[in-house]
C-alpha cells in the first residue's frame, strides 16, 4: 500500500537502521528498486523529483509507482525530493502523494520557517508527512575553515527551534555531503560530531541525509571503461552511512548510485553487442544492474533487509 514514513522512521530509529530513498524517473528504475525491495522485504521511499516529473510527466510515475504495489504487495512512501515551493507540495499532496520535502534551505532561517510552516499545516490536515532542510549541502573541501563550516553546515540548536517551531515530521541535515558525483576534492569526510550533537539535542526525531550516495568505483571504472568520461567521481564511503544510519539518520537519499548502476551496464553492453538495438535488452540490463545494487544497499549498507 501507499504509507506514509510516520512509522518507517518509528522503527528505523528504534532498530538503529535506515531507510533508502531512492529516486525514480522511469519504469525500468522503479521495477529493479521495488523487486530488490520485494525480496528483502524491506521499508521503501520512491522520491520523485520536479526533474523526474517534467521527463516522465506525474501521472505516468504515479501510475507505475501504483502498479509496482499492486505488483509486489510492498508498502511504499511516495514522497516528493526537494519541493522548491507551497505550490509543488500541495499539487503533490493533491495528486496522492503521502510524503513531501519543502527544500526552504536556501532562505533565512525565518523564511525557511514560515514556508516549512505553511506545507506543515496543508499537509498535516490531509495526513502527509513533510521533509524540510536546515543548512546547506556542500562538499568538505580541505581548505573549510570552521567558520565556513558553520555557515552552511546544520547548526544543532537552530535544528531544535526549528522542528519545534514547523512541526515538522523529518529534517535533512548538512554535515558535508553534496548532491552527484564530486562530493569530495580531498578525502571523504562528514561532520559526525554535529551528528551526534543534533541527535541528541532531537532524540527520536528522524534526520535524513542527502547527497548520500557512495559513487561506486566499480560502475565509475565500467563508465569510464565503456566509452564515458567521468574521473575523479567520489562519494559517501558505505561505512560513513553505516555509522550514520546507527545515529538519527532514518532516510539515505540515494539517486547517483542508480544513474550510475545503469549507465555502466548499458554502456558495457551496448559495447560488446553492437549488433543489437533492442531497447528491451540494454534497458533490461540496466534494470537488473539498479536491483542488484539496490539490494546490496538493503542489506550491506542501510541494514533494513527483513525490517518491513
Ligand atoms: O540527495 C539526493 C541524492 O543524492 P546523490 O546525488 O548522492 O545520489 N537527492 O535528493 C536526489 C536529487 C536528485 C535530483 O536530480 P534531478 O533534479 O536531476 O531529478
Ligand atoms: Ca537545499
Ligand atoms: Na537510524
Ligand atoms: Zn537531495
Amino acid at each position: 500500500a501507499l504509507v506514509t514514513s510516520k512509522e518507517m522512521f518509528k522503527k528505523a530509529y528504534e532498530g538503529q537502521y535506515a531507510v533508502g530513498a531512492f529516486n525514480v524517473n522511469n519504469m525500468e528504475i522503479i521495477q529493479g528498486i521495488v523487486e530488490a525491495a520485494k525480496e528483502e522485504n524491506a521499508p521503501l521511499i520512491l522520491q520523485v523529483s520536479a526533474g523526474a516529473r517534467k521527463y516522465a510527466k506525474p501521472a505516468y510515475l504515479k501510475k507505475l509507482v501504483e502498479a509496482a504495489i499492486e505488483d509486489t504487495g510492498l508498502d511504499v512512501v511516495l514522497h516528493l525530493d526537494h519541493g522548491e515551493n507551497f505550490e509543488i507540495c500541495k499539487q503533490c499532496i493533491d495528486d496522492g502523494f503521502t510524503s513531501v520535502m519543502i527544500d526552504g534551505s536556501k532562505y533565512s532561517f525565518e523564511e525557511n520557517i514560515a514556508l516549512t510552516k505553511k506545507v506543515v499545516e496543508y499537509a498535516h490536515e490531509r495526513g502527509v508527512v513533510v521533509e524540510a532542510e536546515l543548512g546547506r549541502l556542500a562538499g568538505i573541501e580541505d581548505n573549510v575553515n570552521v567558520s565556513e563550516k558553520d555557515a552552511i553546515y546544520t547548526d544543532p540548536n537552530q535544528a531544535v527551534e526549528f522542528v519545534e517551531r514547523t512541526g515538522v515530521d523529518s529534517l535533512a541535515i548538512a554535515i558535508g555531503t553534496s548532491h552527484g558525483a564530486y562530493k569530495f576534492k580531498g578525502e571523504p569526510k562528514l561532520d559526525f560530531e554535529r551528528l551526534e550533537k543534533i541527535t541528541k539535542l532531537l532524540p527520536n526525531f528522524p534526520l535524513v541525509l542527502h547527497g548520500a550516495s557512495t559513487v561506486i568505483p566499480e560502475f565509475v571504472e565500467a563508465c569510464n571503461k565503456y566509452g564515458g568520461n567521468i574521473p575523479g567521481a567520489k562519494g559517501v564511503p558505505e561505512d560513513m552511512l553505516r555509522r550514520a544510519s546507527k545515529l538519527g539518520i532514518c532516510k539515505i537519499n540515494i539517486d547517483t548510485d542508480l544513474r550510475l548502476a545503469m549507465t555502466a551496464a548499458i554502456r558495457k553492453y551496448l559495447t560488446e553487442n553492437p549488433e543489437v538495438f533492442d531497447p528491451r535488452k540494454y534497458l533490461g540490463e540496466g534494470r537488473k544492474a539498479i536491483k542488484e545494487m539496490v539490494r546490496h544497499k538493503i542489506k550491506n549498507v542501510l541494514g533494513c533487509s527483513n525490517k518491513k
